[in-house]
């Protein structure tokens, strides 16, 4: 079970105590103007505003194997959230079930207090999401296949054409904006999808490891993009293994194995002056010694 404390900057004045040492990321000097979030089109219910994202006893079973075993959770608006965990974790399932792609076995999901099961349509408007393996209509060029996410979501061509231009240049494709899908690299491929999952501008992104693949320059505009967009009031939740990426560019965590929710909080709750990656083997174990493999040795 993981309840988050308020964000930083809905912290009440006289309570600093969970206020994070790690600085919240900087906003870049000229921020993309194509990633302002829009408005969260759920209001509160009068008692704050409710978490970006919200998640009670969810639950899923794949045959005999219990993927996500009751899993609680609450990504505060504005935060930069990170979810990390070991292969087979249940992050992907997680964060399917949590974006309308994957129908929970048990739980509920709030999308800023929409039920995103009860009226997926409402809640998925207010999402740009980046899935695991994503299968894209690849014989489309990429700015064809932007264009096509941005008319899927209703925008008028003026704005999805100005978009398009703005994100293929943020994420350096505009040299193979007309080269087909199919013929881009892994990189290339995850970048374009994440072009796509950005174009309507959503008030919580969700994007499960976006920096797999991604070359480092290309990987540094794409934090550059995010940390700009959570400064300019957007939620982003990412799943990633690399953990010094989270520790620096996160403000919160929370860190799953087996299905559960073993820490969650800002990243210095959960580091507990450690780094993360000490502390997240510390919580989830599993270190291997390689003495079986003897027979590796080439002398
Ligand atoms: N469609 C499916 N059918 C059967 N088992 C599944 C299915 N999807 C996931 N699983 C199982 O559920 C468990 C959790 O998988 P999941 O993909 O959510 O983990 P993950 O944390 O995202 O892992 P990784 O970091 O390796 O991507 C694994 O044991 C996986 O084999």
């Amino acid at each position: 079970m993981a309840h988050d404390p308020a964000p930083r900057d809905q912290l009440p004045p006289t309570d600093t105590s969970s206020t994070p040492d790690v600085a919240a990321p900087a906003a870049p000097a000229a921020p993309a103007p194509v990633l302002a979030p829009a408005a969260p089109t759920v209001s509160s219910h009068g008692t704050g505003t409710p978490p970006a994202l919200s998640v009670r006893g969810l639950w899923k079973r794949f045959g005999e194997k219990i993927a996500v075993a009751g899993i609680d959770l609450d990504v505060p608006a504005g935060s930069f959230y990170g979810l990390v965990g070991p292969n087979g974790a249940g992050k992907t399932t997680a964060l399917s079930m949590s974006t309308g792609l994957l129908r929970p076995d048990f739980g509920t999901v709030h999308v800023h207090g929409q039920d995103l099961w009860a009226d997926p349509v409402a809640g998925k408007r207010m999402l740009g999401i980046l899935p695991d393996g994503v299968r894209l209509f690849d014989r489309l060029t990429g700015a064809q296949l932007i264009t096509y996410a941005g008319l899927l979501r209703g925008m008028d061509r003026a704005t999805v054409a100005e978009r398009t231009t703005d994100l293929l240049e943020a994420l350096g494709l505009a040299a193979d904006a007309d080269t087909f899908v199919v013929d881009y690299s892994a990189g290339m491929t995850k970048k374009i999808a994440l072009a796509s999952a950005l174009i309507h501008a959503p008030s919580l992104l969700v994007l499960d490891e976006p920096f797999e693949a991604v070359d480092p320059v290309s990987a540094a505009n794409i934090r550059e993009i995010l940390s700009s967009y959570v400064a300019s009031g957007g939620t982003v939740i990412v799943s990633s293994h690399v953990m010094d990426l989270v520790q620096r560019m996160c403000d919160h965590v929370a860190v799953i194995a087996g299905g559960h929710v073993l820490a969650a909080g800002t990243v210095d709750e959960v580091r507990a002056g450690q780094s993360l990656e000490d502390r997240f083997v510390d919580l989830v174990g599993g270190r291997h010694t390689t003495e079986g493999l003897s027979w590796l040795r080439t002398s």
